[in-house]
């Protein structure tokens, strides 16, 4: 392993009165796939929303590739590489499923319509240049069959793998995946499974992931860390970590699902 990608040093955040997130430290390494596992309110969604700036941090800093990103705009930390899919399918309804995955190359696409205007040439240009991304995306997660159809009469499974698609588009160098695996059937979650393997990959990515089937976890997860009540109770690799013993009492105490 090389050097961390993403730094968490004392991560606090408070709502009110709920400490949700107490002192959290972590470091993801280049390439890896880490986990982020605990029971239900143990301040996972939190600290990806640290992270990807759709909450500020009250202490702490967050470092991604050395530099400070915590305190700046969502759409600026996707613009500086990392990209993630929420708990809960967001897609645009009524939208193709192509039309989707292009809205990930939002953060290139240039917001000048006088440069479109006077330049059409280098907008189609630009244009020809998203397509070609979006084709590649749409290959390596097999969705050839339904570019064309309305994302809202897909099944779930594929609606999530839209939403893999839709930031893989971005060109991240970092993914954060909130439960991709959420509502799937067995089948739906060994596609899932392979198709962040492929992603990973073939396009050189780190990963964070929440996921709450432990199955998942212990086969794609380099290392895990382990929240509860916002607290970090364990961090390693992922069998150790999950046999832990603390790992063990919070997840009967919290009746996570196992599955
Ligand atoms: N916007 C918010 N306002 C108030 N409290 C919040 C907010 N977001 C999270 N919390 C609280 O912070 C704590 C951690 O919640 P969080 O959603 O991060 O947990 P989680 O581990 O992701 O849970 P789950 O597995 O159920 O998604 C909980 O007590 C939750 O109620």
């Amino acid at each position: 392993m090389s050097e961390p990608v993403l730094q968490c040093e004392n991560i606090n955040r408070f709502f009110g009165g709920i400490h949700a997130l107490k002192g959290i430290s972590a470091e993801i390494q280049q390439g890896e796939i880490f986990g982020l596992v605990g029971p239900n309110g143990s301040g996972k969604t939190t600290l990806v929303n640290c992270i990807t700036g759709f909450y500020a941090p009250q202490r702490g800093q967050i470092l991604f590739e050395g530099k400070q990103i915590n305190g700046m705009r969502p759409h600026r930390i996707a613009a500086n590489g990392i990209a993630r899919t929420f708990q809960n399918v967001a897609l645009f309804k009524g939208m193709s499923v192509l039309e989707n995955i292009l809205m990930g190359r939002h953060i290139f696409m240039n917001p000048n319509p006088l440069a479109a205007l006077f330049y059409p040439f280098w907008a189609a240009k630009e244009e020809v240049a998203h397509r070609r991304k979006v084709e590649q995306i749409i290959d390596l997660l097999q969705l050839e069959s339904v570019r064309d159809e309305h994302v809202e009469v897909i099944p779930l499974g594929l609606q999530k793998r839209v939403e893999l698609a839709r930031a893989l588009c971005a060109e991240p160098r970092m993914l954060v995946l909130d439960e991709p695996m959420a509502g799937m059937n067995q089948e739906e979650k060994e596609y899932m499974v392979r198709f962040i393997l492929d992603a990973q990959e073939e396009l050189n990515l780190s990963v964070l992931i929440i996921e709450h089937h432990l199955d998942v976890v212990t086969s794609i997860c380099d290392r895990v860390l382990v929240l509860n009540d916002g607290n970090k109770i364990a961090e390693g690799p992922a069998r150790t970590a999950m046999s832990d013993p603390e790992v063990v009492a919070a997840y009967i105490g919290g009746q996570a699902h196992a599955a």
